[in-house]
């Protein structure tokens, strides 16, 4: 019998002030966060932020200082069939097997108990059939790339991390490892993806925990962070009496050519409900703030090496 704990706790990643340490520098330093099933969980930093160190924590490859990682409740190591529980995409550019990729899958699935016919079902699902006689260490980066996917789905587990699956992919590999990464999350899964790049997750997160220099910045919806600290634009039906009130209330207005304005330090929220006080339609309530820049702005103070001025 499952009892509430583990219920709860299903699909679930929980990172507990974890930290590493290599030598004197600290990669990962106190980290707390959820990561929850039914969404995209993009896990944002700059380069040698500690994302990649983070992720060896979870699967119990790197053995951490202090703090702990659970997924489903449990520990990796205490797991007795870890591939039916967890599927990771790390260092996908690490394969230069000599094997098909069929056998290579085969291999895998024999040492972890996993019945040989769904390698065919995971070749098919990352569109590699036709290759599957190939030797896996003359696959394209792309290739490479969908079996790694492969090898992760594997044992169907419910819970999966993707190490930069972008990296190195043309526009058609992108798109298809952004739509699986939706279609998995609809089947209720959780996935945590790594990436460097906001334009990125901006395509394909639902929740953002973005880190810098191993500590947390933010943990967020996607939606609350582009509402945070934005400029937005408005268009109402009588501005002169809802510019006065938007002012009163802390905003500053700057007016646009059009018959727009942008207002700085409200929320599209706070407009809304101002406009609601004073009886003025709004024709237009949009967050200026990209999510590029946002992250941007985030980040600046932990980026590990940064171009000098000119
Ligand atoms: N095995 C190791 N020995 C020493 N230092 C390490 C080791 N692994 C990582 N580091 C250091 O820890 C920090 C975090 O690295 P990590 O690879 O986790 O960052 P990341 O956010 O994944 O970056 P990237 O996007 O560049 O992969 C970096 O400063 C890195 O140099």
């Amino acid at each position: 019998m499952i009892d509430k704990y583990a219920r709860e706790a299903l699909g679930m990643i929980r990172i507990d002030r974890l930290t590493k340490r290599f030598g004197d520098r600290t990669a990962v330093d106190g980290l707390t966060f959820t990561v929850e099933p039914g969404r995209v969980t993009g896990f944002l930093g700059p380069n040698g932020a500690g994302k990649s160190t983070t992720m060896r924590m979870v699967l119990g490859l790197d053995k951490p200082n202090s703090g702990s990682v659970t997924i489903n409740g449990r520990d990796y190591v205490g797991m007795t069939r870890p591939m039916r529980e967890v599927g990771a995409l790390l260092n996908a550019h690490a394969v230069h097997d000599r094997r098909t990729a069929r056998n290579h899958l085969l291999c895998l699935a024999q040492t972890n108990g996993i019945p040989g016919r769904r390698v065919d079902e995971v070749l098919e699902l990352v569109g590699l059939e036709s290759v599957a006689h190939k030797r896996a260490g003359s696959f394209s980066l792309g290739m490479g790339q969908r079996l790694g996917i492969a090898a992760a789905l594997l044992g169907d587990p419910q819970v999966l991390l993707f190490d930069e699956p972008v990296n190195g992919l043309d526009p058609e590999g992108i798109k298809w490892i952004r739509e699986l990464m939706r279609g998995l999350a609809g089947e209720n899964r959780t996935l945590l993806v790594s990436s460097h790049l906001m334009s990125e997750m901006a395509q394909t997160a639902d929740h953002l925990v973005i880190i810098g220099k191993g500590k947390l910045i933010a943990d967020i919806g996607i939606g609350e962070f582009l509402r945070q600290g934005s400029n937005v634009l408005v268009r109402a039906d009588d501005q002169d009496r809802l510019v006065p009130r938007l002012v009163e209330a802390g905003g500053s207005i700057q007016q646009g050519t059009d018959g727009s304005f942008i207002v700085t330090g409200l929320d599209t929220r706070q407009i809304g409900k101002i406009a609601l006080d004073v009886g003025v339609v709004l024709t237009e309530l949009t967050p200026q703030r990209s999510l590029e820049q946002a992250y941007m702005g985030l980040t600046r103070d932990s980026v590990e090496f940064q171009a000098g001025a000119a």
